[in-house]
């Protein structure tokens, strides 16, 4: 039996998550966040000492991917409707969230080994329940034969307004250069990279979201979920 998978595929800061979030609660369908597996991949080779500043070699790919392979990583439904992210039995979600450890994922993310080393838990993912499937390679590669394929986007200057009030909220310093920039960095290498570029898989809808509030976005993202043939109850 094959059960409906949604891809929302796009840049970081473009709402993604929180979209992805109101789906999967909306449909009842599970929630694949494949930025966090990255992230923690990102974060365990850079403790391992295998991420610095000089450019990866082969060996290092090799070690990044032997070191991938290894991890338990579990998604944990939470009552809230949020997934808890467990490796080797510690919650991580906390602690991946920034953007010291979004670049360290954007490195290995651009290694053909790991990513091939994340992809069967990504697809096994939608052999238990509906999904809803959040990253940038999720319409392209990990599911080409999805029921529905957003792609969804703004504009980088938007997105840094997105962080910068998101980091404030926390409590949390913020400084929007700084932030524009990595986020323009990551771009650039996200959408150029040889393997599984961030790009609109062809049979995507496009949105773009600088200036829609995350409701909006919903309320279109729906309406196109719908003309799929995925079924809301409310
Ligand atoms: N349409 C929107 N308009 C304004 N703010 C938004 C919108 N959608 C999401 N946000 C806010 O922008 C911030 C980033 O959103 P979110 O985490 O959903 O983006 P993302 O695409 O998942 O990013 P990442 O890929 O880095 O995880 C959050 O604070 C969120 O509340
Ligand atoms: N399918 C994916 C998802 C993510 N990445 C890389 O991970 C980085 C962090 O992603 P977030 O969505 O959590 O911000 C991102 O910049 C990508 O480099 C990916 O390659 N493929």
């Amino acid at each position: 039996m094959s059960f409906p998978v949604i891809t929302i595929d796009g840049p970081s800061g473009a709402g993604k998550g929180t979209l992805c979030l109101k789906l999967a609660q909306a449909l009842n369908y599970r929630l694949l966040d494949s930025g966090a597996l990255y992230r923690i991949v990102g974060l365990k080779a850079f403790e391992a000492g295998l991420l610095t500043d000089k450019e990866l070699t082969a060996t290092d790919e090799k070690n990044i991917a032997d070191l991938t392979a290894q991890l338990d990583i579990q998604f944990i439904p939470r009552d809230s409707g949020e997934v808890d992210i467990v490796v080797d039995g510690t919650s991580v979600a906390g602690e991946i969230r920034n953007e010291t450890v979004g670049g360290y994922a954007s490195k290995v993310a651009a290694l053909p080994k790991v990513r091939a080393a994340l992809l069967a838990l990504q697809k096994n993912m939608a052999n238990e329940a509906g999904l809803i499937a959040d990253g940038r390679d999720m319409g392209t590669v990990v599911f080409p034969d999805a029921d529905a394929k957003v792609y969804l986007t703004a504009s980088a200057e938007a997105r840094a307004d997105r962080r910068v009030a998101q980091l404030k909220q926390a409590g949390q310093s913020a400084d929007y250069e700084a932030i524009l920039n990595s986020i323009k960095q990551r771009d650039e290498r996200d959408e150029n990279r040889s393997v599984a570029p961030s790009k609109p898989a062809e049979d995507a809808l496009v949105l773009d979201s600088s200036q829609l509030d995350a409701d909006e976005v919903y309320v279109k993202i729906k309406k196109f979920c719908q003309t799929k043939g995925i079924c809301f109850s409310e």
